[in-house]
């Protein structure tokens, strides 16, 4: 049998068990709630807790890397651990290390999160494209190879970020286009007109207006998006279709803080509770 691209799976997620993709960020205040330590146990116990919530009531998870990497080799092997059994349960994994460098580099931190079978092997990462998207070239080719997938910061939900993601390009086959438009533009490319398709997409902050960046959603439709900032960042779910138009069917709904931050106790209801609040704003 043919393993399926990432777009596919991702698309099949989405009908099976809707948009909501939860975000396993190990604050120290989310395992001091939990009633765990800050060290590797607590980590490690926390993250299976959240992964056993997550099966068969969501279908994407985001852990966020650097929580795992405050506790060093320790916090590696508790990552190990999570994606095995998250995968192995049919949930898929998106590793949100944000990696960036040259080329060269970047093939390397690629054949880490994305080659199958190496041990933090995840479903795609995240990438950020400021050094270029040509940077970024071997990893897409590494990506596709692998039926992974990829999701490039393109207007990120934190707001120092305005300026430089506003910026209009001088020059080159993207001039005119603002920074954030241009990395759009070329995740479209890669989604369209590289096999396995719909593979490779961007991120969009919830909290933005996105016609500041220059995008409108509608000329879009192909490319998924990872869209943080929902929930405990301020944006609401309600407006999600007004904010990304033809782009919602391609909608990754991610929330953290929003759906933990009720103790161990509360978070099988809680991201029960708002996968459903998704489908019906989504629906
Ligand atoms: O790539 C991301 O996931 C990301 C991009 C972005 O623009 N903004 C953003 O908050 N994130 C991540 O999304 C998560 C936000 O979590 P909550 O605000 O708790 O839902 C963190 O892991 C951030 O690193």
């Amino acid at each position: 049998m043919i393993d399926p691209g990432f777009g596919e799976r991702l698309g099949a997620a989405f009908s099976e068990y809707g948009h909501l993709c939860v975000g396993i960020d190990p604050h120290p205040f989310l395992l001091k709630e939990w009633g765990f330590n800050d060290d590797s146990a607590g980590l490690r116990e926390f993250s299976l807790r959240v992964v056993d919530a997550c099966v068969d009531r969501v279908g994407i998870i985001k852990p966020q890397v650097a929580f795992y990497e405050r506790h060093g080799s320790r916090g590696y092997e508790v990552l190990e651990l999570l994606f095995e059994r998250a995968r192995n349960s049919g949930l898929i994994v998106i590793a949100d290390a944000k990696r960036g460098d040259i080329g060269s580099t970047m093939e390397a931190y690629a054949s880490t999160w994305l080659t199958p079978g190496s041990a933090l092997e995840a479903d795609a990462l995240t990438v950020s494209p400021y050094l270029g998207t040509g940077s970024l070239t071997q990893t897409v080719n590494l990506a596709l190879k692998g039926n992974k997938g990829l999701f490039m910061l393109a207007a990120t939900s934190n707001p120092e970020a305005a300026a430089l993601q506003q910026s209009r390009i001088a020059d080159g086959p993207h001039k005119g286009e603002t920074v954030a438009q241009s990395i759009l533009s070329d995740a479209e490319q890669w989604s369209l007109k590289r096999e396995p398709a719909g593979s490779i997409g961007v991120v969009l902050g919830a909290t933005l207006e996105l016609e500041e960046f220059g995008i409108n959603p509608d000329d879009y439709p192909s490319v998924p998006v990872l869209a943080p900032g929902f929930g405990f960042q301020g944006a609401r779910i309600e407006d999600a279709r007004a904010v990304f138009g033809s782009m919602t069917r391609n909608l990754i709904v991610a929330e953290t803080r929003s759906v933990l931050a009720v103790g161990r106790g509360g978070v099988v209801e809680s991201i029960t509770r708002r996968a459903n609040e998704v489908a019906d704003a989504l629906s």
